[in-house]
């Protein structure tokens, strides 16, 4: 579920009025999605989402969230579109939250993606880091590598209440990726969180990129590797390189992968692994069980993690890219 924070009718009708959307026709609680409120909302005029931010994210960052899908949406990516209101605002307030309306947009995720869904991806992902370049705002990656050591002293006391090496294996692999992290790949804006959830298609065509609310600067090439993990691994966590080469594929065809981003990219995929690895740990442990919020499970970043420390170089994956 993502309906946090309820709202009024009398509320909702003030707050649409406020935007220039005709009249109100209905208003549905959207139940998937962990982070925020989300509904979707008919009017005279089309439909739209309606978030309020809950907790997690820090009001200050909003204004880049906001202001990118903007930014993206004028050069081409299909994303959605903030609403501004009739004084031109995009952030509002509602319910005693920060609220803001985007445009819907049409399509469905994968539930098992296959190889085509992935050359597509590759592609829109590219697209999306050639577009985001010249966006004026600027936003730290805050689950970033300089994230992971304090997030993993928030829980490893309670570690091996997830796995009983959990520990040793988070401790070892934090001390390699800081003696290991590459400092100088080409830099952008990243999405971070392009997971299939994410990702609209319309019969195998992509339809649209959503949930940008953990986009950052960052090496574009760590944003690959954040999607080869969440596209292709099957559900047994068994690496598919079919998928991984199509993903790598599209993108290098819309923009080619430098030689130092092919030399980092195991470094690269180890770090999104645990990346996930501690949020959903973090969160496997701190989240009621009866909660309505489904948790993710951290053990299949754990084999992500496994797989990816048996690689030595960007061919070991099986891919073959053109240069
Ligand atoms: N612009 C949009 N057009 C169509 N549907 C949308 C749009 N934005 C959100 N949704 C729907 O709402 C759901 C939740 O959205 P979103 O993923 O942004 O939520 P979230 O709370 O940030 O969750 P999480 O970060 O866990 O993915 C999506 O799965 C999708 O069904
Ligand atoms: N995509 C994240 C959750 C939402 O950010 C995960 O699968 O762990």
């Amino acid at each position: 579920m993502a309906v946090y924070t309820e709202i009024s009718d009398d509320e909702l009708a003030r707050f649409i009025r406020s935007y220039n959307l005709g009249s109100l026709l209905s208003c549905k609680g959207i139940a998937e999605g962990v982070e925020n409120t989300n509904y979707l909302v008919h009017t005279t005029k089309g439909a739209f989402i309606l978030t309020l931010y809950e907790k997690r994210v820090d009001p200050k960052d909003l204004p880049f969230f906001l202001g990118l899908m903007e930014h993206l949406s004028a050069r081409g990516v299909t994303c959605p579109l903030p609403v501004r209101d009739s004084e031109g605002r995009v952030l509002n307030e509602l319910a005693g939250r920060h609220a803001a309306l985007v445009t819907f947009l049409e399509g469905m995720w994968p539930t098992h993606p296959k190889a085509e869904h992935c050359l597509e991806l590759g592609k829109a992902l590219a697209r999306m880091h050639i577009a985001g370049a010249g966006f004026a705002l600027h936003r730290a990656n805050a689950l970033g590598l300089s994230g992971w050591r304090p997030l993993f002293e928030r829980f490893s006391p309670r570690a091996a209440e997830i796995l009983p090496e959990l520990k040793t294996l988070i401790a070892d692999e934090l001390s390699f990726l800081e003696k290991s992290w590459p400092a100088d790949l080409p830099q952008g804006v990243i999405h971070a969180d392009l997971f299939p959830d994410n990702v609209f298609f319309i019969d195998d065509k992509l339809s649209g990129l959503i949930d940008f609310y953990f986009a950052c600067d960052d090496a574009l090439a760590y944003d690959i590797a954040v999607s080869i993990n969440a596209w292709c691994f099957e559900p047994d966590c068994e690496f598919n390189a079919g998928k991984g080469r199509a993903l790598l594929e599209g993108y290098n065809s819309v923009r080619p992968l430098t030689d130092a981003e092919r030399k980092a990219f195991p470094t690269l995929a180890r770090g999104a692994a645990m990346r996930f690895l501690l949020t959903r740990s973090y969160d496997w442990l701190n989240t009621p069980k009866d909660a309505l919020v489904a948790r993710k499970d951290p053990i299949d970043y754990v084999r992500r993690l496994r797989f990816h420390q048996t690689v030595r170089s960007i061919e070991d994956y099986g891919f073959e890219l053109a240069r």
